[in-house]
């Protein structure tokens, strides 16, 4: 039976908006409030997507009334571009969508990102909808409103914060989702453990094999958990005034991977987890990080199938530029979030670069 068994909501006033977990919920009568029949609407998604699921999709968005069209872009993180961008807004144009239309976002971050971008320039913003298919979005990217696409310089450099009108998350979009995906996911799911929840961290040092053979009990819980974070973070400081930056972690690192390696060649949450490992590593040379703490980060990475370390190709010295053009960055002083003990993280600037060049060097 379809269910929805978790409905959690980002607090922002009359932005508020729900977060829908649950098993083959897509199917579910008016999933896709607030969208009622008549309405009109576009669903953005990837030529994998349009195999897998598009269908389904259309089909209850159909059945529910909505006047439906669709655009399907390049599937890859080196299409987050302003290019696909423009071939979102041509096809609303095209389709003659006007002021009162709804974009929907089928797909993993890169999909969710994009739209979300596309909805809040379309004549000056528009409503969407997010239904995230990768663990990766289902823990993180769909909730937050932190929209983008790349450059050639910088990972996210052009985008906007732009929430959504509602998070649909259908547990059972992952039973296709290839495992190197899964498990990019899991660094997110990670990071948020490291960052928060020591608890959380426990939990995860005792399933991890549970959750990557996608036991549905241990998937779920995996993803209201994250969401339950994120949105309470989010309803604090929805534009990164403060404390939303301690999702950062690992980012400023793990961004500089994905630029140099060249985008799509390592996947979001390989370079996060590499970035991670560096960010521990500098917590533990600055005496903040206990070696037992940088220890567990490591072991449950690594038992997860993640990178613990970064591209051999890349030396240190080659991340600082790219680091230095991290949205952190503050009167040119590089800062980064660092995990303090797990479950604790706070943001720092000042740092000894020499201190910062050793422990990428140690993870190399
Ligand atoms: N906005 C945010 O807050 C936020 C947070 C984290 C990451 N991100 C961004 O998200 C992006 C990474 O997202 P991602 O990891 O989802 O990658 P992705 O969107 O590229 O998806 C990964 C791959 O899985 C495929 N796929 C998606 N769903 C599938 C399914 N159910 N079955 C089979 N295949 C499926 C996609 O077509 C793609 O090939 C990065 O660009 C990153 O910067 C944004
Ligand atoms: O939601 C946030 O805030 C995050 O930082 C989540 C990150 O996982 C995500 O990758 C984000 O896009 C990175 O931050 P950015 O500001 O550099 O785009
Ligand atoms: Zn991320």
């Amino acid at each position: 039976m379809n269910k929805i068994v978790e409905k959690l909501t980002v607090i922002l006033g009359k932005r508020s908006y729900p977060i829908k977990i649950g098993s083959g919920i897509i199917k579910e009568d008016n999933i896709f409030w607030p969208l009622k029949p008549g309405d009109q609407a576009m669903l953005v998604t990837n030529k994998t997507l349009a195999n897998l699921l598009k269908d389904k999709v259309f089909y209850h968005l159909r059945k529910s009334g909505i006047k439906i069209d669709q655009v399907i872009l390049s599937d890859g993180e080196q299409y987050k571009t302003l290019n696909e961008m423009e071939v979102i807004i041509s096809a609303l144009l095209e389709k003659k969508h006007t002021r009162d239309t709804t974009l929907i976002a089928l797909g993993g971050g890169v999909i969710g990102d994009l739209t979300g971008f596309a909805a809040s320039v379309y004549q000056r913003g528009v409503r969407f909808i997010q239904i995230p298919t990768t663990l990766l979005s289902q823990v993180d990217a769909s909730v937050g409103g932190k929209t983008s696409v790349n450059h050639l310089f910088g990972k996210n450099m052009i985008g906007s914060f732009w929430q959504p009108s509602s998070v649909i998350i259908d547990v059972d979009c992952l039973k296709t989702l290839p495992y190197n995906q899964l498990v990019s996911g899991m660094a997110e799911v990670i990071k948020y453990a490291i960052i928060f929840d020591e608890s959380f961290f426990s939990w995860l040092e005792e399933n991890i094999e549970t959750i990557l053979s996608l036991d549905y009990k241990a998937i779920s819980y995996c993803i209201k958990k994250c969401c339950e974070l994120k949105a309470k973070l989010i309803s604090l400081d929805e534009r990164e005034k403060n404390f939303r930056a301690l999702l950062n972690l690992g980012h400023t690192y793990g961004h500089a991977i994905e630029v140099h390696a060249g985008y799509g060649n390592w996947l979001h949450g390989e370079a996060i987890s590499a970035g991670i490992v560096m960010a521990a590593r500098t917590s533990e040379l600055l005496g903040n990080l206990e070696k037992n703490d940088f220890k567990r980060i490591l072991m449950l990475l690594k038992r997860t199938g993640l990178p613990i370390k970064g591209p051999k190709n890349m030396s240190a010295a080659s991340y600082i530029p790219y680091m230095m053009r991290d949205k952190k960055v503050i009167s040119g002083e590089i800062r980064l979030v660092l995990p303090l003990s797990i479950g604790k993280a706070e943001i720092y600037s000042n740092i000894d670069k020499n201190i910062i060049l050793s422990a990428i060097k140690d993870s190399q």
